[in-house]
């Protein structure tokens, strides 16, 4: 049985591939934080900008087997003729608590590029076309290879350094987003300080969430 808090069709908005058309597919609850207010400063990740618990976002639910799901996500993309390789982004919540071999090769056979948003503390199933990690506080990492590393920055108990000689691709900073989040009183705002970091750090690159400023899911 899979859970599903929501799915939906849009522009990928952070990281490398920022503006490719996307299927999401979020799914329900993580391993480091309950998803509860009350909770939160007491958890392994504390800035979660998401909601991920419960079924009953927009096309979100409980789905007992590997081909509904899979035919459910494939029908958000548009068919239209066209040349564009279909592409479908699991995320959370945390995604690898649920996402399975099974699932991925559903969608590959349906034609669909596979991507996985994780923090990197479960080990990932063989086949996933395109796997960022994001690393969160002192937990361990499990995945320490991959396509992207997107680093929420500043976290204080995560540094840029820890990270720069894992097998990655791309490095991104993304600013932390401390909307409706208790801010630790820092000088300078997130995104001054991600700017800083870049430029002073060119293995570094800027991933700002360009779904936020536009006003899209
Ligand atoms: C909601 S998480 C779900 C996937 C997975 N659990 C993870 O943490 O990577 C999706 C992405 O949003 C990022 N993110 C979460 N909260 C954020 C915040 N307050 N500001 C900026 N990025 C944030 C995460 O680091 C991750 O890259
Ligand atoms: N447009 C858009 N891009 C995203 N990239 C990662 C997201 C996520 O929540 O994992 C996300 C999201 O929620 N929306
Ligand atoms: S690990 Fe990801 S989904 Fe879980 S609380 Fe942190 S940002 Fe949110
Ligand atoms: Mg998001």
């Amino acid at each position: 049985m899979y859970h599903i808090k929501e799915a939906f069709y849009t522009l990928q908005g952070e990281g490398a591939r920022t503006g490719r058309a996307s299927v999401f597919c979020r799914f329900t609850g993580c391993n480091l934080w309950s998803g509860r207010e009350s909770d939160r400063q007491h958890s392994a990740c504390r800035f979660c900008d998401t909601d991920f618990v419960g079924s009953n976002g927009k096309n979100g639910g409980r789905f007992a087997d590997t081909d509904t799901l899979a035919a459910h996500l494939a029908a958000l993309w548009p068919h239209l003729p066209t040349a564009a390789t279909p592409y479908v982004v699991f995320t959370g919540g945390e995604p690898l608590l649920q996402l399975d071999t099974p699932l991925i090769e559903a969608m590959q056979a349906r034609g669909f590029e596979v991507a996985v948003e994780t923090n990197g503390t479960l080990p990932a199933p063989p086949g996933i076309d395109w796997l960022c990690v994001s690393p969160k506080g002192t937990t361990t990492l499990a995945i320490e290879n991959g396509d992207e590393l997107k680093l929420v920055y500043p976290q204080h108990d995560a540094p840029p350094s820890r990270f720069a000689s894992l097998d990655f691709s791309h490095f991104f900073l993304q600013p932390m987003d401390t909307t409706g989040i208790a801010s630790c009183g820092q000088p300078t705002t997130p995104l001054d300080a991600a700017l800083a970091y870049c430029l002073a750090n060119p293995q570094w690159r800027l991933s700002l969430q360009i779904h936020k400023t536009l006003g899209i899911e």
